[in-house]
């Protein structure tokens, strides 16, 4: 089968992958069946010719908010958070070279005989011939998230859409982890999540997006097929743009 004639509405993605899907049904850490699960529904996409950036979290590790509160300083915690991005990052380049999906792995802090340190050239080079690049260490600043990274990330190599995968199914009018009657959105505004102060993602990230006017849609990461419906026109989750 020809990869360019298969019909598909992006052909180039930013995935966010958060650190806590790499737990699956651990409690801690990274869970290999979910990283071959995760392996398993990336090589669909690269499989129909889909170019495809990925960051992923730290969150299944370290957090700079959680270290704070146990008593570390912010910045040190935020920089141990974003080191544990990198190995999720090794976790998940292992999976996908086992599934043999070329990838690479660009980290935002320079970490000479581990990683590549990022480069936007080489990036989008790398997307341009097929390969799978993984961007860590978020945007290599404290204080940020790794959401702000996809953001950013997104924008720079030029992403047609940012792909957030996460536990719950879309954006809704509360959090529906602590509200049962919140209600979910097919589609919303940038503007609407903002004024709302709807919290899936930090607002940094959307405002990053409706300034550089990238669409963004939030999904249910465990649904099996859901990542590859969208990619070809399909509307799981919310759309923000
Ligand atoms: N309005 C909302 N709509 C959807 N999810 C929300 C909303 N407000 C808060 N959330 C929470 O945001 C989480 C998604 O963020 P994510 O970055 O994947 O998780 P975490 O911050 O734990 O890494 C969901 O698990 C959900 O409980
Ligand atoms: O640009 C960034 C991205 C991440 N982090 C740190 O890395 C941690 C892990 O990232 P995140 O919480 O976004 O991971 P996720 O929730 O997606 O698993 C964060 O808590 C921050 O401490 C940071 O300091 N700067």
């Amino acid at each position: 089968m020809n990869k360019a004639s298969v019909e598909k509405k992006y052909k180039r993605i930013l995935l966010k992958l958060s650190g806590e899907a790499l737990t699956g049904s651990e409690r801690f850490g990274i869970d290999p069946k979910i990283l071959d699960q995760m392996a398993l529904e990336i090589g669909q996409l690269v499989g129909i010719g889909v170019q495809v950036g990925l960051v992923v979290g730290g969150g299944n590790l370290f957090r700079g908010a959680a270290l704070q509160s146990a008593g570390l300083d912010r910045v040190t915690g935020d920089h141990m958070g974003m080191l544990a991005t990198v190995m999720n990052a090794l976790a998940l380049r292992d999976a996908l070279e086992r599934s043999n999906i070329a990838t690479q792995v660009m980290s935002s802090i320079p970490m000479s005989g581990v990683v590549d340190h990022y480069d936007r050239r080489k990036a989008i080079r790398a997307l341009s011939n097929g390969d799978v690049v993984i961007f860590c260490a978020g945007t290599g600043n404290p204080m940020f998230t790794t959401d702000s990274a996809a953001c950013l990330r997104g924008i720079e190599v030029e992403a047609d859409v940012v792909l957030k995968a996460t536990k719950v199914d879309g954006v809704y009018s509360a959090d529906p982890m602590k509200d049962p009657d919140a209600v979910r959105y097919d589609r919303l505004s940038y503007d609407e999540v903002l004024d709302r102060k709807l919290e899936v993602m930090d607002l940094t990230a959307i405002c990053l997006c409706r300034d550089h006017r990238i669409p963004l849609r939030v999904f249910e990461m465990e649904k099996a097929g859901a990542l590859l419906n969208i990619v070809r026109g399909g509307d799981d989750g919310t759309l923000i743009e």
